[in-house]
């Protein structure tokens, strides 16, 4: 018997080969079916992007559940989520705006959650997201809300307040810095750029690796890397993203000083999401300032069994109240129980706003 190595890798090849075209036979099935139900959209003129976020969430969920392995749970999510991107960009395609330039994590974020089937609009600033959603430029915007080591995100807090658009989904990503430079070491390199909070939340690593190494704040780490691309004497701190994007290659990567370092980013559009089965509901209440609001603020969501996944408080600046308070709630708006606290709630604060429902990641 042949028992070398081409001789046992090639009826597995074989194999594999056979069954590469049963999967693009059935994603080829898929994606017209995914076409029929754009014409059915079309057909009862449904306004607005083709996205369904609830939708999307309980494909992936039901997979999940019924998956037997070696296929990850997280293998499902990122495969099906292109898969989906796929489907959806040829019932018409998505336009995500988020805040730029090639290579942010913000992009990591949107692609991740969107999948790579979508129109990229890079903004400049998170009010130019919210601006270019609200204006119809985009049909979605990807926003960081709260990072695990440096807290809220208060432009994005500011904006959720003022803007008509609602939260439609969520999505935490690891936020894994990386050393990067032109040739791959720190030879003539004199000094590492990256935005502020890239910095600080590598400073210990920095200060016992290369204690000597001069560090400069860019507006971005996406800058920090396309400078660090011009210029050999610069190294840049981002994600691999940006080495990618830039042609850079990593010196050392997961510099930063907290490994489980996260940021949760809000999409946010004009959708109203419907409930998927497991969700979220956020909002944002004041009260007025006399003893005791506070506790009262939060008794309706104890009487109705409703669970808060997080509180953040920001200061309001109309003079008038004191603090907003931003809400996470577990479940649906339209749960009966969520419905019944959030009806109570509304009767004894002084200020309310629903920013959205939308599936849990
Ligand atoms: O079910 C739909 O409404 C579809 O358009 C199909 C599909 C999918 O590929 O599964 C694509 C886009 C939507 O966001 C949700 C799901």
């Amino acid at each position: 018997m042949d028992n070398s190595l081409q001789a046992r890798l090639l009826p597995l090849r074989h194999q594999i080969d056979a069954l590469d075209e049963q999967i693009l036979d059935l994603l080829n099935q898929r994606a017209m079916t995914a076409q029929e139900v754009g014409k059915v959209k079309q057909d009862f003129d449904l306004e607005g992007p083709v996205l369904k976020p609830e939708r999307e969430a309980m494909v992936i969920r039901r997979l999940q559940a019924l998956n037997k392995g070696p296929f990850t749970e997280q293998a499902i999510d990122a495969v099906w989520t292109q898969i989906i991107s796929t489907c959806r960009g040829l019932e018409s395609v998505l336009t995500v705006a988020y805040l730029g330039p090639q290579g942010s994590f913000s992009e990591q974020a949107a692609l991740e959650h969107f999948g790579h089937a979508v129109t990229r609009l890079r903004c400049d600033s998170f009010d130019e997201v919210f601006r270019a959603v609200e204006a119809g430029q985009a049909d979605v915007g990807m926003v960081p809300v709260e990072n695990s080591t440096e807290g809220a995100v208060n432009r994005t807090l500011d904006l959720l307040l003022n803007s008509p658009l609602k939260v439609l989904g969520e999505r935490s990503i690891k936020i894994h810095h990386n050393l990067m430079s032109q040739s791959g070491s720190l030879e003539g390199v004199t000094r590492v750029m990256a935005h502020p909070q890239a910095l600080a939340q590598c400073q210990a690593w920095l200060t016992q690796h290369y204690p000597k190494l001069a560090r400069d704040a860019a507006s971005s780490n996406g800058e920090a890397a396309r400078i660090a691309s011009q210029d050999p004497t610069v190294a840049a701190i981002a994600g691999a993203g940006a080495a990618q994007a830039w042609d850079l290659q990593i010196v050392a990567s997961g510099i930063q000083d907290d490994p489980q370092n996260r940021t949760r980013f809000l999409a946010v559009g004009a959708i109203e999401t419907l409930p998927s089965g497991n969700d979220k509901t956020s909002i944002i209440l004041a009260v007025p300032n006399r003893a005791g609001a506070v506790y009262d603020m939060l008794a309706p969501l104890a009487a109705n069994k409703v669970s808060m996944t997080r509180l953040e408080s920001r200061p309001a600046r109309t003079g008038q109240w004191e603090y907003y308070f931003y809400v996470d709630l577990q479940g649906h708006r339209n749960e009966p129980a969520v419905a019944q606290a959030l009806s109570d709630l509304k009767k004894q604060v002084a200020f309310f706003k629903v920013l959205g429902s939308y599936p849990s990641q």
